[in-house]
């Protein structure tokens, strides 16, 4: 239980990864705000599971409490199966646990925010100044949109990825249309071959996640800034209209108790939800804010009839074909199967330097792809209309994010501990859109009515088979390749060309294509279906756009209907971003921290660096 109430300038409902930056901004640039951020999870700094960025996987593995899962319905388009997904749960959120891919959305993802759906201020333009302003690109930079003194620290690896060099090699010779790029993420290009930066400080070879570059640092010394962990909100309470606290419990030991007795915590200017594309859409629910019909279910009165509360739900999401990979490969399977003293070396080594491979998310190289008129004819019409909408103007869109892993990712595989890589194809924007509501008015734990409806829409299947198929034929030409982990391909049938093989050798770089008849393609559609999983990119449930379309805050991240109450996260998102989402949230939290000190009368936020 929480001591009495108490009043405080500003709440923070939620202390992930966009809120960590908006309340670390914000307590330093006044230091007599006063500030409360209550945040579900316990506390992440120097947990190793957090710090050290190649123990991600086995983190994410043991999905301990620094998580929390989200199982939806079965889905009958993946054949009945369930595909659930995780957030992080512990201050920093998400970036705390999330696998470090430094993916940056492009230009005109931002612009179509700002013109599509008319939120003023939320374009490129806009927001770029604060993506440089949030970070340091350790790294020789060829364009002027990386920053050079932010909190974030963004770096490529230094060694230990001879694999994605390998595999950079490959696409120079196998894919000479697309060729390389300087910058994979320079925001207004793509479908080009490149080195992929991380969110891990090249320096000290520790994550740079949110919690760490905005609020341990201040913690100590800022006493206006109150950070409560294992605090979990469950509503927002009014004055009439007015947004004028929350009520929350314990977010630990005996549930019932804690909810008989809630606390409360009085906002004297603002409440900001910052729970993420699950927590903030439920919270508003829990609070009377929703469609009528979620509301009623559940028993709780109404204060403002919100129909798109929870609804727009996406993600993006991905297949991970495995492939043995020679003695050579710097891989991570060492510390992602191994034992702890089998890990000992490389953490003795990452105390002392900072490198090895420790240091790595295993995620060097990549390509933010488009497909060619070719590809278009692969895919096939499913995609034609998604094509001419979307993507086919808008040349810095890709259709998908493809990378090489240096790795096996997924349960131990049965045998002698072996080598391997794989090669993760993500939709960048798929069409499917799902949906997130509560199941109780009043009970914060309880499960959510969850359906991220992934491949609802034929064109996201038949995109990932196209995908599937080109990552094969790179992936069996680099020179590492010792043949498929058929257990984590498609059954193609007995007899079929395309079947894998394990061992064998690569192929050389201008063998043949393989061809896939109609029932391997049916294979593969069945493979995508029983093994597509979440990226973890959750958004879009609390979306900025006009209230007549579904929207539920407006450009300045005001809820509708009611005054004193903002949502920043990745909730906000009006469509996708055609990127992993870290950077995004991150753009999220600088430009909610200039917004709220603007209306606050609070100087020293600026709008870039
Ligand atoms: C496993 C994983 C891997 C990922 N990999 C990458 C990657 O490689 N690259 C990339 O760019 N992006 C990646 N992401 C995505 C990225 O980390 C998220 O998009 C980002 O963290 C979302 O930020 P947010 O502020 O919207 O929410 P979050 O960071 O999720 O923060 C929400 C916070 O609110 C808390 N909360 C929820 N409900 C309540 C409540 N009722 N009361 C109090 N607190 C509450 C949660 O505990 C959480 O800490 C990954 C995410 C995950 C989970």
């Amino acid at each position: 239980m929480a001591e009495a109430t108490k009043t405080f300038d500003v709440i923070f409902a939620g202390g992930g990864a966009a809120a960590c930056i908006i309340a670390g901004r914000l307590a330093v640039a006044d230091p007599a705000l006063k500030i409360l951020v209550l945040e579900a999870g316990p506390h992440s700094r120097n947990n190793q599971d957090h710090e050290q960025p190649a123990r991600f996987f086995s983190a994410l593995g043991r999905c301990g409490e620094t998580f929390t899962p989200y199982v939806p319905k079965a889905n009958p388009k993946l054949d009945g199966r369930v595909s659930s997904t995780v957030t992080g749960r512990c201050l920093g959120g998400g970036s705390n646990v999330n696998v470090m891919n430094y993916c940056r959305a492009a230009a005109s993802d931002y612009d179509d925010w700002e013109t599509v759906y008319g939120n003023k201020g939320w374009g490129s333009k806009s927001l770029i100044p604060l993506l440089r302003k949030a970070e340091t690109y350790q790294a020789v930079s060829t364009n002027d949109t990386h920053g050079k003194a932010g909190p974030i620290k963004v770096s490529f690896a230094k060694g230990g990825h001879n694999l994605a060099n390998e595999w950079l090699g490959v696409t120079e010779s196998f894919d000479q249309h697309r060729g390389q790029i300087d910058d994979v993420n320079a925001l207004y290009a793509c479908d080009g071959y490149g080195r992929l930066a991380r969110f891990i400080d090249g320096k000290t070879g520790k994550r740079s996640d949110t919690a760490s570059a905005y609020i341990y640092p201040i913690l100590d010394t800022h006493k206006n800034l109150d950070v409560q962990v294992r605090k979990r909100v469950v509503r927002v309470i009014f004055d009439g209209k007015r947004a004028v606290g929350v009520e929350y419990v314990d977010d630990e030991g005996d549930h019932v108790r804690a909810l008989q007795s809630p606390s409360v915590a009085h906002a004297s200017r603002l409440v900001v939800l910052c729970a993420g594309a699950f927590g903030s859409p439920a919270i508003l629910e829990r609070s009377g804010i929703g469609s009528t019909s979620i509301l009623s279910k559940n028993d709780v009165q109404q204060i403002v009839d919100l129909p798109g509360v929870g609804e727009h739900l996406m993600d993006h999401y991905n297949i991970i074909p495995n492939y043995f990979a020679a003695d050579y490969g710097d891989t991570l399977d060492e510390i992602w199967q191994g034992t702890e003293a089998e890990v000992k070396p490389f953490v003795d080594q990452w105390s002392q330097t900072g490198q090895g491979l420790l240091a790595h998310n295993g995620v060097d190289a990549g390509i933010r792809i488009r497909p060619t008129v070719d590809d278009l004819k692969t895919i096939g019409p499913s995609f034609t209309k998604r094509w001419n909408d979307c993507f086919a103007n808008a040349p810095d869109k890709p259709i998908m994010i493809m990378v090489i892993v240096a790795g096996y990712m997924g349960p131990p595989p049965i045998g002698p501990r072996q080598k391997f890589f794989n090669t993760t194809s993500i939709t960048a924007c798929p069409m499917s859109k799902g949906y997130t509501h509560i199941t109780s008015g009043v009970n914060p734990y309880a499960v959510l009515d969850y359906d991220p409806c992934y491949l609802h829409e034929e064109a996201d299947l038949h995109v990932m088979r196209w995908a599937y198929k080109h990552s094969r034929e790179l992936a069996r030409r680099m020179p590492a390749y010792r043949g498929e982990l058929v257990s984590s391909h498609p059954k193609f049938p007995e007899g079929s060309e395309a079947a894998g093989k394990a061992p064998s050798r690569p192929v050389p770089i201008d063998g043949p294509k393989i061809k896939y008849t109609e029932a391997d393609d049916r294979a593969i559609d069945e493979y995508v279906k029983q093994t597509v999983s979440s990226t973890f990119h959750s958004a879009g449930t609390c979306a900025m756009k006009p209230r007549a379309q579904g929207g539920v805050v407006d450009d300045r991240l005001n809820v509708y209907g009611v005054e004193g109450l903002k949502v920043a996260d990745m909730s906000i998102i009006p469509e996708n971003v055609t990127a992993n989402t870290y950077n995004t949230a991150i753009a999220i939290g600088e430009k909610a921290a200039v917004i709220i000190a603007q209306e606050l009368g609070i100087k020293g936020v600026p709008e870039s660096d």
